[in-house]
């Protein structure tokens, strides 16, 4: 597989990719017409927040299977054009938050003892000592604005360094934020005013952009901000002018709205205005680790093993998928059979599950067998990233349901197709040893390999007929490999499943249809075979 790295990535993730037996190819700072020229032929990508992945981008890439970004912040990624396109894209959560929180704390300090300033005079051969007199944090109220992974942390630690807390935070518990001895409070108002410094640590979502304007930073008068979560989310020239007409006493921001940051931004002309250039996780540990992360998640995505941060796709726990992933198969199969025998329109697909499969997260075995279903009907790739998708743009209504019961096997799924009058149901099992077979079509009970090409055949149970099929097929010289004839009653209709050695040309399944006892042919095509 090719994985093409966007940004620069930790030495160690690259190494992952290639101990893999993985191609990389690096291409910094490439956009435009050389992004999409680089990703055309790319199974995977990594980037971090200097890359903008857009619907073009996609739409160039036909082999991307995943998009990882080795990082927490996905506002750079088109999220719904990777769905349309059925790429995965996953994001490392965990391995910066130390190193955010730790940038977010060393910012506070910086902008409330002027340490840039101060060292740049001293620097500059300056001894301004009279110049500086700063602001302790003891005992001043920190308004931690976004009360996820990294929030939590900047609280601890700034907790422990004498600051009274309160959070604004729609979408966390009272208890959540007591544990952090934090207050819980119910505006963005009441924390900007309650505060003396305020960190934001929101993603940059169309709810929080722009949400720090003029009329919030008059809110915080005396105060100081400080923002190493995204640009955008405060209005840059109206904390320049804040800052700088002494409303606010400083601030420290690591973020910009456009970065690589532009040179006339009103903010680099502040004195009172600290800056790095997004630097939060920019750590030996953290690097190591997103990176590391985000390769064995791609080689994941690779091996069609589940992919833990995935944001579009469903998640399972890596310990869940070893009882799952004998049923991924079989699943796409019973639905590609169920689809390909229904006549109808499908309006309603159903997944049920039965027995020991029944007790486990089937989320991923559920979009698989939708995957099965819309594989050949729709345009675009399928898999379990858009299948779900998929049914809903096309107004299809998905149920999973589960049952203990399984008749006498140990697990069973059973995939049905409907129009919402008709519908055939397709049942497949696990046999020890991996051995898949497809046990009940619409009904009657088969045993059927789902290998290679088959015939289903509905002819009526007479004497005769299954002789007639072997030999129109014998003289059309294909070799049948295995049938299984199942029927309800005798002298009633009867289904039968072939494994033919080669597919069936038109004109035999013409003739087979010919016969009046033969009532029904559909040749199955699996897919990937
Ligand atoms: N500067 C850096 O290098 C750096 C490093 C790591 C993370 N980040 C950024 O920090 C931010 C936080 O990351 P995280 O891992 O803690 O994310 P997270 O998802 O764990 O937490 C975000 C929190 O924001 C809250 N939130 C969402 N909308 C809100 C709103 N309108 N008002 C108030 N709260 C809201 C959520 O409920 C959540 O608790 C992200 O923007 C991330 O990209 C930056
Ligand atoms: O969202 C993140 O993880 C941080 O903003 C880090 O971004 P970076 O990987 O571009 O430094």
């Amino acid at each position: 597989m090719k994985v093409l790295v966007t940004d620069p990535i930790a030495d160690a993730g690259l190494d992952r990719f290639r101990e893999a037996g993985h191609e990389v190819e690096t291409a910094y700072d490439v956009e435009g017409d050389a992004l999409l020229a680089a990703v055309e032929d790319a199974d995977a990508m990594v980037v971090r927040s200097g890359t903008e992945v857009t619907a073009e981008v996609f739409a160039a890439a036909p082999n991307l299977q995943i998009v990882g970004r080795a990082g927490i912040g996905v506002d750079n990624i088109d999220i719904e054009a990777a769905t349309e396109h059925g790429v995965i894209v996953a994001n490392a959560p965990q391995g910066n938050v130390r190193a955010a929180a730790e940038h977010s704390v060393a910012m506070a300090f910086a902008t409330a003892r002027s340490i840039p300033q101060a060292h740049n005079r001293l620097r500059d051969g300056e001894w301004a000592k009279g110049d500086f007199l700063g602001t302790e944090l003891n005992e001043k109220t920190l308004g931690v604005v976004g009360f996820g992974r990294v929030g939590q942390e900047v609280a601890r630690r700034l907790d422990a360094l004498g600051m009274d807390l309160v959070t604004y935070d729609p979408y966390i518990s009272e208890e959540r934020a007591e544990r952090f001895g934090a207050e819980l409070v119910d505006s963005l108002d009441d924390c900007l005013e309650q505060a003396d410094f305020i960190t934001i640590h929101t993603p940059l979502t169309d709810e929080t952009e722009n949400m720090i304007g003029e009329e919030e930073i008059a809110q915080l008068e005396g105060g100081y901000v400080v923002n190493c979560a995204r640009g955008g989310i405060i209005d840059e020239p109206a904390l320049a002018e804040a800052v700088e007409d002494g409303l606010l006493k400083g601030a420290a921001i690591d973020v910009f709205a456009d970065e690589p940051v532009d040179p006339d931004n009103p903010l680099l002309d502040v004195d009172d205005v600290v800056v790095t250039p997004h630097l939060g996780a920019s750590t030996e540990a953290a690097q190591e680790h997103v990176a590391t992360s985000t390769a064995d998640q791609i080689i994941a995505a690779f091996n069609g093993e589940p992919v833990i941060n995935a944001l579009n796709a469903p998640s399972m726990d890596e310990s869940a998928f070893p009882a799952v992933e004998p049923y991924l198969d079989l699943a796409d199969t019973a639905g590609t059979i169920a689809v390909q025998l229904f006549d109808g329109h499908v309006s309603d697909v159903e997944v049920t599950y039965a027995g020991d499969i029944a007790d486990h997260d089937t989320e991923i075995v559920t979009a698989t067998a939708l995957k099965g279903v819309f594989e050949r009907a729709v345009e675009t790739q399928v898999n379990a990233v858009n299948a779900e998708r998929i049914a809903e743009e096309r107004g299809i209504d998905v149920t999973e349901s589960k049952t203990s019961s399984a008749e006498d096997f140990q697990s069973l799924i059973t995939v049905t197709v409907s129009d919402g009058e008709e519908s055939i149901s397709v049942s497949g099992t696990q046999f020890a040893g991996n051995d898949a077979r497809i046990v009940r079509i619409d009904g009657y009970r088969v045993d059927a390999v789902p290998h290679g090409h088959m015939l289903v055949a509905r002819n009526e149970d007479v004497p005769g007929v299954i002789g007639f099929i072997g030999t129109v097929l014998g003289e059309a010289d294909v070799n049948i490999a295995g049938m299984f004839n199942g029927r309800e009653t005798i002298g009633g209709e009867a289904l039968t499943v072939y494994n033919l050695d080669d597919p069936v040309p038109e004109e035999t399944v013409e003739r087979l249809l010919d016969d009046e006892r033969v009532i029904d042919i559909t040749q199955i095509q699996l897919n990937g075979q």
